[in-house]
């Protein structure tokens, strides 16, 4: 039997239950992976009705999702009924969205589904109804914690023209400059090229890493973070036989050229890795979490409140997400 893919409700005010919708009714096209969204069923089908879509939808358990899924999009309820008006975000759907997120992953953990994929949350609007996580990849990295210890969560934005690792994640620039450290740079990298290799089958994985400051520092001259903390985290990686080369500069490692030098590159901070992917694979490009002990991707978008309700979000991105967890899924041969 095909496990499925549990895809969570996500920010209920944004695109999530749209290109959730938008995902099923591609299934055949786009050979989308079996999946159930966990949510409310009345809320799914009245977003639905709102985008003028008939769609057949069916409760489920995990279990039954491979029979139903090519009629029906099937819906696992998390018992919190939900009202979020799109483009509306209200901290009160905050029960709903994380109750969502523990249920699939109690489910991936216990085996029911072979993958975790999660819509877009607003993470501003979860602050204030009192969630204490920057976002999803520390906060399922706190729900997947032995003895009180998290693992540490890696985030990777993947496509097929460019993948980029933050090392440091969700802070401020400030505190993420002064945060940054060797042993940081070090431990993210080592997990990187077990990911690569065992979820992604590339045996000797290429890292490039770019550098903090302009020009990587221009020989401590403009900063000399990239020589005291940059560098020698790099050495350390070479002399465990990681194919990894920099401090490079971050304005030139992007160009075409120079993304085919290298699988990965490995950023200093949120903006430096995100925005080169984003500008390049905005619709293709998937967010995953590694480091985890269990598979999580996401589309690389967020909520999209300016466009939730009315038709126009794209799935593409969702949809290369649902189909990345399942490929993931399926390589623990590699591992
Ligand atoms: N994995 C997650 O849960 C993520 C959550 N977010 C959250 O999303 C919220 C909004 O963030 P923004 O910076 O505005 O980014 P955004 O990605 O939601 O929107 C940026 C622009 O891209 C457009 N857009 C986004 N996805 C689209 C799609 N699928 N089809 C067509 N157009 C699309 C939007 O309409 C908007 O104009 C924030 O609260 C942020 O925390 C952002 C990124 C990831
Ligand atoms: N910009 C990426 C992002 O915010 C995704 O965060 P997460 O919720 O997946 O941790």
């Amino acid at each position: 039997m095909v496990r499925p893919v549990a895809l969570t409700l996500g920010e209920p005010a944004g695109i999530g239950p749209d290109i959730a919708i938008a995902a099923w009714l591609r299934r055949e096209s786009d050979a989308v992976p079996p999946f159930y969204l966990l949510g409310d069923r009345a809320f799914i089908a009245a977003r639905a009705k709102l985008l003028g879509v008939d769609l057949p939808l069916a409760d489920a358990d995990p279990g039954d999702v491979s029979g139903i899924f090519t009629e029906a999009l099937p819906i696992v309820p998390t018992g919190h009924p939900t009202t979020a008006r799109p483009g509306h975000p209200d901290h009160n759907s905050a029960a709903a969205v994380i109750g969502s997120i523990r249920q699939a992953v109690n489910d991936v953990v216990a085996g029911h589904a072979a993958a975790l994929v999660t819509n877009p949350i607003a993470k501003s609007v979860l602050y204030r109804a009192g969630f204490a996580h920057p976002g999803h990849t520390e906060f399922l990295a706190e729900l997947a914690a032995t003895n009180g210890q998290p693992p540490q969560p890696v985030m990777l934005l993947w496509s097929s023209d460019l993948a980029v690792v933050p090392v440091t994640i969700h802070l401020p620039l400030r505190e993420a400059i002064t945060t940054l450290s060797s042993r940081m740079i070090v431990d993210t990298t080592r997990i990187v090229v077990a990911g690569l290799r065992t979820r992604f089958g590339i045996p000797r994985p290429r890292i490039a890493v770019s550098g903090l400051n302009p020009h990587a520092g221009e020989d401590g001259s403009l900063g000399t973070e990239d020589q005291t903390i940059v560098a020698p985290a790099i050495a350390t990686l070479r002399a465990e036989g990681i194919d990894v080369k920099g401090p490079l500069p971050a304005d030139t490692m992007f160009h075409e050229a120079a993304r085919r030098t290298y699988d990965c590159a490995i950023c200093m901070y949120h903006d430096q890795a995100l925005i080169p992917v984003k500008t390049l694979a905005f619709d293709r490009a998937v967010n995953v979490t590694l480091g985890l002990p269990f598979i999580r991707t996401s589309p690389d978008h967020g909520t999209a409140f300016d466009i939730a309700g009315t038709g126009r979000a794209n799935p593409s991105s969702l949809i290369a997400a649902l189909r990345l967890a399942a490929r993931m899924a399926d390589s623990t041969h590699l591992a």
